[in-house]
């Protein structure tokens, strides 16, 4: 055990501000919290900078079967490890990290599959808003003694945080923390979507429905796969000025045509459909539009919205037995610890842009006015300045 001091005395409990979730619907509070030390195959980071993303505003809202309240929500972020616990080895303190909401254990049957992302060795405590070392959180609010939950396995709307040793990517130190942050999530995971899950082909045809920082990450993915044809597709038609600069050919409103459905206009537009579309907006009725949307015989459909508890699916039998196909992905399909710091590696090679994606620069008070701007459709991602990273 060690901390960013070089110090081998044990790590100890930091005092520090954190947002916290109260109840659904209502504004998050900012509190004092204490940070318990990281324990066996912890690690516990200073966030420097954290985004905010469309899942936190969902479980926030009351939507997510697995919300806990209290809990400290935020899982697109990026910090230094600031001390690590017992038999942790792939990072120590001083470490550049961005916390990584789907883990990678290198071990479970999910990570030795080639056909998969999803690890299974901490899921389900992650789930249950706790560590799995003791199955405890290592958040108490100050003032009250209260305990508070864990989110995702991240909890990022904090100064500083415990996350597994499994959560926790070790990127290069030259990478700017502002801008990679958002391979924590909404960018890694639409390129992933593209690249991994559809694995599209050059001169595909494609339509991305929902034209948030998801949906363009999706557009840049597509662009560098070299499709065709891209349509992105979004009710609100101040959209489509972003939409055409990451790519897309075209762009089209499902309000401005009469009631027809929007699969039925996109059908049309592409002689029988396109060979790929993308959901990024979690609406079931937009979703059964992005499978009807595609090609008669190999047309795949990739849901990536995340929808409301309680919501389901559906489509005539017939849509797949004449060959379209209906896929989900969870963060792109990227192994994280393996993956995000290549992606890290793209961003400094100029292949991937981050810095388009941030609209909003902020700061660490300033949450609950990035929930707005986002509940607003006036941004894409909001980029708050957390710790100094010195
Ligand atoms: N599977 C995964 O691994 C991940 C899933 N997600 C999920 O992906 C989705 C997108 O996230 P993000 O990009 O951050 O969200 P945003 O809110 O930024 O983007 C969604 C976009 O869709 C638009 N929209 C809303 N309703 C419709 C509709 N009926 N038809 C067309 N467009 C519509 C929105 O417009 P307006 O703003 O006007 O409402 C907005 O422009 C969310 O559900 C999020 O939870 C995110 C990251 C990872
Ligand atoms: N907890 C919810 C569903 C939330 C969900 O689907 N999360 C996505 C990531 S969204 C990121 O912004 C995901 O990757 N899910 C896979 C996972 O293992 O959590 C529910 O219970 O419906
Ligand atoms: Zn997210
Ligand atoms: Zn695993």
């Amino acid at each position: 055990m060690s901390d960013s001091n070089g110090s081998n005395a044990p790590p100890q409990p930091i005092e520090c501000r954190a947002w916290v979730a109260y109840e659904p619907k209502k504004p998050l509070k900012l509190e004092t919290v204490i940070v318990n030390p990281p324990q066996k195959g912890e690690v516990r980071v200073k966030i420097c900078y954290m985004a905010l993303c469309h899942t936190d505003a969902y479980t926030l809202g009351g939507l997510d079967p697995e919300g806990l309240f209290p809990s400290i929500l935020g899982h697109e972020a990026s910090g230094i490890v600031e001390s690590v616990g017992e038999g942790v080895t792939s990072v120590k303190p001083g470490d550049h990290v961005i916390p990584c909401y789907q883990a990678f254990c290198d071990a479970c049957k999910f990570c030795l599959s080639r056909k998969t992302n999803l690890c299974g060795s901490v899921r389900q405590w992650t789930g249950n808003g706790v560590m799995k070392n003791d199955s405890q959180s290592r958040f108490t609010v100050k003032e009250t003694g209260k305990k508070i939950y864990h989110f995702m396995g991240t909890s990022t709307f904090a100064e500083y945080t415990v996350v597994h040793e499994v959560s926790c990517a070790k990127i290069r130190e030259d990478a700017d923390l502002e801008s990679v942050c958002l391979l924590g999530c909404g960018v890694s995971t639409g390129l992933g979507a593209v690249w991994n899950t559809a694995k599209v082909e050059s001169g595909a045809t494609a339509a991305v429905f929902g034209l948030g920082t998801v949906g363009l990450a999706c557009i840049e993915g597509l662009v560098h796969a070299g499709a065709k044809r891209i349509i992105g597709v979004d009710i609100d038609a101040k959209k489509f000025e972003a939409g055409m600069k990451w790519g897309c050919t075209e762009c089209v409103n499902p309000m401005d045509h009469e009631g027809r459905p929007i699969q039925e206009v996109i059908v049309e537009m592409t002689d029988g459909g396109v060979d790929y579309s993308f959901e990024c907006i979690g609406n079931v009725e937009v979703m059964r539009s992005a499978l009807e949307c595609c090609h008669k015989g190999w047309g795949e459909s990739i849901i990536i919205g995340v929808a409301a508890s309680g919501q389901m699916i559906q489509t005539r039998p017939f849509q797949l037995v004449t060959g379209r196909v209906w896929k989900g992905t969870a963060f792109g399909g990227f192994k994280s610890r393996v993956d995000v710091p290549k992606l890290v590696d793209r961003y400094m090679n100029k292949e991937i842009k981050l810095r388009d994606y941030i609209t909003h620069q902020m700061q660490f008070e300033d949450l609950n006015k990035a929930f707005d701007l986002l509940h607003e459709g006036k941004c894409l991602r909001a980029v708050l300045k957390a710790m100094p990273e010195k």
